[in-house]
């Protein structure tokens, strides 16, 4: 029997607009210096050792005084996006962008830049993992903590939530582009006949998928592969890739 050909990652959608808020620095987070580099350099190295051959669209914000074509990794085949307002706005530019070229069935990833710590070799296992699947999945860490539900808007506990089968979201999320397209643009039109935010509607991707009735993979991933978001974050970011470094030498 002929077994099907690998379907490698095609499309890489880097959504890297943000301000980075919550991290409080002058410089955007995805600028401030990790490991020798800054973490957009990082971020964009692991995924162009993963997928070489794909193309990544990295979604930078119009103001973006930053963004120095030199902390590209050699290679790499890219295209600079506007990214939006908010993140789904800037998975959407690319997303848009992709329009003519991809097929519905191609494999888009969507990584936040924000994540440099993620392994190649995890994004490659979860490519394999999710082979022949036809909507996609997302890296996830299974809840370890005891999970508190708080009175709304206080520090004061109202409940314990159970945190069986209760996962983290990561990122990438995989999905076949015809799926993702369609669901991004009905999260959109949900957002509108709700009068909400697209922010207040999706805050991953995989939501949107959800919403089309459709149960994206949990693929396991790595604890390891935090996000970037509060400033005690890039000193864990540093030790976890010093760490990383270690195990491989
Ligand atoms: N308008 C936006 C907002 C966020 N992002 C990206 O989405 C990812 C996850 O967002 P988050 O960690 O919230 O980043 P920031 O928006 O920069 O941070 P904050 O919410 O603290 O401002 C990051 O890679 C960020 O650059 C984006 O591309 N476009
Ligand atoms: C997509 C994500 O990284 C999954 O954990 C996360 O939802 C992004 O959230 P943020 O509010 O934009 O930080």
């Amino acid at each position: 029997m002929m077994s099907k050909p690998f379907e490698t990652v095609r499309w890489v959608i880097v959504p890297a607009a943000g301000v980075g808020r919550r991290m409080g620095s002058d410089v955007p987070k995805q600028y401030l210096p990790l490991a020798g580099r800054c973490v957009l350099s990082t971020t964009l190295a692991r995924l162009h050792e993963a997928w070489p051959q794909a193309q990544q669209l990295v979604c930078l914000s119009s103001q973006d005084a930053y963004f120095d074509s030199g902390m590209l990794p050699d290679g790499i085949n890219w295209l600079r996006i506007d990214g939006g307002a908010e993140r789904a706005d800037s998975v959407w530019a690319g997303l848009v962008a992709l329009e003519g070229h991809a097929n519905p069935q191609d494999w888009v990833a969507v990584h936040d830049v924000a994540r440099p710590c993620v392994r190649p070799q995890e994004l490659q296992a979860m490519a394999a993992a999710l082979q022949g699947d036809p909507v996609g999945g997302l890296l996830a860490v299974p809840a370890s903590d005891t999970m508190k539900r708080a009175c709304a808007g206080q520090n004061q506990v109202a409940h314990t939530e159970s945190r069986v089968d209760l996962w983290h979201a990561l990122t990438p999320q995989l999905f076949r582009y015809g799926v993702l397209r369609q669901a991004m643009h009905g999260a959109y039109q949900r957002a509108e006949v709700q009068g909400r935010s697209i922010a207040e509607t999706i805050t991953d991707e995989a939501s949107a998928v959800e919403a089309l009735g459709l149960s994206p993979r949990l693929v396991v991933g790595r604890r390891d592969n935090l996000k970037i978001t509060h400033p005690e974050d890039l000193a864990l970011a540093e030790q976890i890739i010093a760490a990383q470094q270690d195990a491989l030498a």
